[in-house]
This record gives C-alpha cells, structure tokens and sequence, in this order.
C-alpha cells in the first residue's frame, strides 16, 4: 500500500469537521510543537525532509525559512498561497475543500515555527465555496483554542485571515500575490529582493504553497529524517498530481516520488491507462508552463531507463528531451489531439493573463497566439513556425516573472517535438481545417 501522509484520512466521513478530524489524530502537531518544540527545532526538521515547494518551482521548504529575516520589532507573515490556476492542477482545490483541517494545522505550526501572529491563506476566487468551508473550519478551531490568543495556554497568538483571489492567474504569482493582498493590482514585483526579506508590507513573509504547508504537520509528528525515507533522491516524500486528459480514471493521487511515469499511467491504481482504444501521444507533466513531451520521452529516459515522477527524472534530458514536474498538473493527449490546437489554447490563456507590465511577454504573447490562431485555422505562412520559435526565444529569460517562461515554452517544446504538425497545417489547410482532423503522419504513438 502506497504511503500517504495528505490523504491518508481523505475518506472519512465528516473529516471536513473539527471533531472527526482530531479524532483521526488531527491537531496533535499543534501540541507537539507549541508545547514542546522551539521554532528553530521545527524549521531543523522541514530542512532535514527536504520537502521542495509544492507550488512548482521545488525550491526547499526548508531552505526559504531560513532564509528569513528578522529584524527586531518587525512583523514576520506567512501567506499560504491557495491562488491555483495554473491549466492542469487542481489538487490545492481538493485538500482545501475536502481537509480544511490539514491546512490550518500546517499553517498553525509553520506560522510557529516562523515567529507569525498573523498568517493568510489567498484563495483563488472563484472558489467562494472553499471560502467558506476554510472560514467554518477557522471557526471551530478557535473555538477549540486552537487559533486566537493563547493557543493551548501556551501564551502564542495567531490570526489566521482568509483571503479571496483577485481572480487572475498571475495573482498565484507570490509578489503579485502580495501585491494584491495589499490591496493594489496584481502585477509582479521584481526579485530580488525575495518576499523572504521583503514581501508583505515590505516586511519578511514567507510564501508557501497548499500543499507545502499540509506537509508540515506529519514532519512535526514523524521527524524530518522520516520524511526523508520516503520518495527517491532529492525528491523526497510524496506529491499530490493532478491527472486529466484522455485517461481512464482522472483525478487527484498521492504519490509517492519516483513511481515511473508508464505505471502512473497505465496502473490501475492511478490513471488506469489511456482511454480505451487509443494510443497515447504526449504529455504535458507539470501544469501548462512546462514543455510538453511525445509519448515516448515521456516513459523512457535517452539512456533507455524509465522516466520517473521525480524533479530530477522528468527534468533529465534538460530542454532538448526533458520536461518539469511543475505543479504536478498531468495531462495526458490520445493521438485525437490536434498539438498546434492546444499550443493555441494555451497561448490564448497566457496572452489574457499577461500583466502587461512587460513588453516581451505583453507583446509575444499576443504574437504567439496570433500566429498559431492563423495556422490552425488554415492561414499560416511558410514562414510562421521559425517566427514563432524566434518570438518564444525573445520572451525566454527577458520578464519580470516566470509567466512570460511559462508562454514560451509549451510553444517552443511543442514546435521541437512536433514540427511535422505544424507543417502539415501549413502545407494542407483545407484537409486541418476539417471539423475532427488530426495529423496522423508519421509519430512515434504508444
Ligand atoms: N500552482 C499553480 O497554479 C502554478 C501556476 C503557475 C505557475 N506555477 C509554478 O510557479 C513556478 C515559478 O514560481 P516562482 O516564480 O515563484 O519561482 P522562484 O524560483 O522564483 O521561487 C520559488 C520560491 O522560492 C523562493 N526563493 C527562491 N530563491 C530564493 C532566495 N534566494 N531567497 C529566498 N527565497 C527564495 C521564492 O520566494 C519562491 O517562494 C513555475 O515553476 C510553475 O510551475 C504554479
Ligand atoms: C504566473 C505564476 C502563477 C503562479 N501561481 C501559483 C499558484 O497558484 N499557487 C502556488 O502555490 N504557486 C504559484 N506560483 C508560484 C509562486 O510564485 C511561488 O513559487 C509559490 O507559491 C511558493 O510556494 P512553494 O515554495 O511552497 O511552492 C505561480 C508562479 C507564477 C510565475
Ligand atoms: S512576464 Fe508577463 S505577467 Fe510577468 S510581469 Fe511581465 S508582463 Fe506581467
């Protein structure tokens, strides 16, 4: 039976309330850690699991809470970044709505560990309902002792602030995620400096993601070292994935690091195969930013190994061959998937997220999106594949956030691993215009 150390209660009736909650166990992190641990012995045991930030970018827990800073008579905050809108993830969503409880704990003894009295948890908007679900759970823990003044006698104080989103993708973006809880426009912030030296009010704030924090309440209770053991290298512990697409059993699964991508897949455990009947033809691994990969590079590394769910694995090969595990947002595309129609997609929603603050990613992403509109709809130019690969290039490296990366890629990956594609629209546009038509030219289909 596979580990789980988020999910492990999921199924419980009633576990979204206080009292079944505790009685599985729930909140003894809380005592353990206000009662008998400092907050440097917790920041010690994050740092020792080595557990790498849930929201995407796998930079160590552990790491950034140490790097923050506390100058005297200023507030430290920890914001709990619950935005989630990247295309493909969806798994925040799910512990929020269905542990509430899992998350106030972990925001209780990471706001501890951290020297917070005051903590958020930014939710994305449209997600009123989880709004009150959060707030109701908020509620009973106060009333318990929990959260407030004095929690358990043990004279530390929290406040824990619900936030609704803006209601844009770029407000998961942690500065302008900051910016928006300040009250202003979600545009992003130069780094450095990092939230960690300056972020909410200009004051230390740690960021973490959903799942980031729900991890810290089994650390707590089990040790970091226990953490450690689970998961393979420096991926360490499990991850929660997002599995969408053309597979059989879609939804949310607890992983333990390292399971290789083919038994994600096709076990039944998990994705349960490729819809029945078809073949599989690629693999978006870690949300829509991430370059998306042909069946076959997905499943197998260059020196023929399997490719594992891990940072390192799916990363293997950099660019030329490799992807990201992201935020875990896995969608899987059968060979009915047209790739210049979901590059297109894809570049729309980045193009009508863009902040604008940037020109590059302002004024490419309309390009992007432009240029493969005209290609899918049977009006491309023999010229327009390499000016969308020159487009992607300057965006690259050229912004103020990540989201400009974030347009490049899928494009530039799926021009790299499906040029035929393209052509094939260029060259025969009246056959690609055709209601349902896909390539099916040569492609390596598994
Ligand atoms: N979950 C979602 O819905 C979603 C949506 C879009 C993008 N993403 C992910 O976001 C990722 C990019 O995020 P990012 O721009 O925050 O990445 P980043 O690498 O800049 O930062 C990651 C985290 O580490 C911290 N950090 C990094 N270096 C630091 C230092 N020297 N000192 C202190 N703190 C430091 C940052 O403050 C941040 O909290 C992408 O990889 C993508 O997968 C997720
Ligand atoms: C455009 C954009 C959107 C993002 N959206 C989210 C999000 O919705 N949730 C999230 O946790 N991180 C998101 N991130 C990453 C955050 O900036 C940040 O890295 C993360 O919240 C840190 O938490 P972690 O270290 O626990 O992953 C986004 C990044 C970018 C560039
Ligand atoms: S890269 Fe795009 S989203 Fe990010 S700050 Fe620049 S314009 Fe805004």
């Amino acid at each position: 039976m596979a580990t789980k150390i988020l999910t492990e209660h999921i199924n419980v009736p009633g576990i979204e309330t206080f009292d079944v909650y505790r009685k599985q166990g729930g909140y003894t992190a809380v005592e353990k850690a206000l009662k008998t641990m400092t907050p440097d012995e917790i920041v010690e045991e994050v740092k020792k699991a080595g557990v790498r930030g849930r929201g995407g970018a796998g930079f160590p827990m552990g790491m950034k809470w140490s790097f923050l800073a506390k100058p005297e008579g200023v507030p430290r905050y920890l914001v709990c970044n619950a935005d989630e809108s990247e295309p493909g993830t969806f798994k925040d969503h799910y512990l929020m709505k269905n542990l509430p409880h899992l998350l106030i704990e972990g925001m209780i003894v990471s706001s501890f560990a951290l020297g917070a009295n005051k903590s958020f948890i930014y939710v994305r908007g449209e997600l009123m309902y989880v709004i009150r679900i959060l707030e109701k759970a908020i509620a009973e823990a106060e009333a318990k002792g929990f959260l407030g003044k004095n929690i358990l006698g043990t004279g530390y104080d929290l406040e824990l602030v619900v936030q609704p989103g803006g209601g844009a993708y770029i407000c998961g973006e942690e500065t302008a995620l900051l910016e928006s809880l300040e009250g202003k426009r979600g545009n992003p912030r130069n780094k450095p400096p990092f939230p960690a030296v300056k972020g909410l009010y200009q004051c230390p704030t740690v960021v973490n993601n959903v799942e980031s924090i729900a991890t810290t309440s089994w650390i707590v209770n089990n040790g970091g070292d226990a953490y450690a053991a689970i998961g393979i290298g420096r991926s360490t512990g499990t991850k929660l994935i997002s599995a969408s697409g053309h597979i059989n059993k879609p939804g949310v699964y607890e992983i333990e690091l390292g399971v290789p991508v083919e038994d994600f897949i096709y076990a039944d455990e998990w994705c349960g195969g490729i819809r029945t009947g078809h073949k599989f033809k690629a693999l978006v691994a870690g949300g829509s930013s991430v370059p998306i990969l042909p069946a076959n590079l997905a499943l197998t590394l260059a020196n023929g190994e399997k490719r594992l769910m891990s940072y390192e694995s799916l990363s293997d090969g950099g660019f030329a061959t490799g992807t990201m595990l992201g935020s875990g947002g896995f969608i899987v595309f059968d060979e009915t998937s047209c790739i210049v129609r979901n590059t297109w997609n894809f570049s729309r929603f980045y193009h009508h997220e863009s902040c604008g603050q940037c020109s590059p990613c302002r004024e490419g992403t309309g390009w992007m999106e432009k240029v493969l509109h005209r290609i899918e709809y049977g009006h491309g130019h023999q010229q327009d594949i390499d000016l969308l690969v020159d487009v992607a290039k300057k965006i690259e490296g050229n912004t103020i956030c990540p989201l400009g990366d974030a347009a490049a890629w899928p494009v530039a990956s799926a021009i790299r691993h499906f040029r035929d594609e393209f052509q094939w629209h260029i060259d025969n546009p009246s056959e690609a215009t055709q209601p349902g038509a896909v390539y099916r030219g040569e492609m390596a289909l598994v």
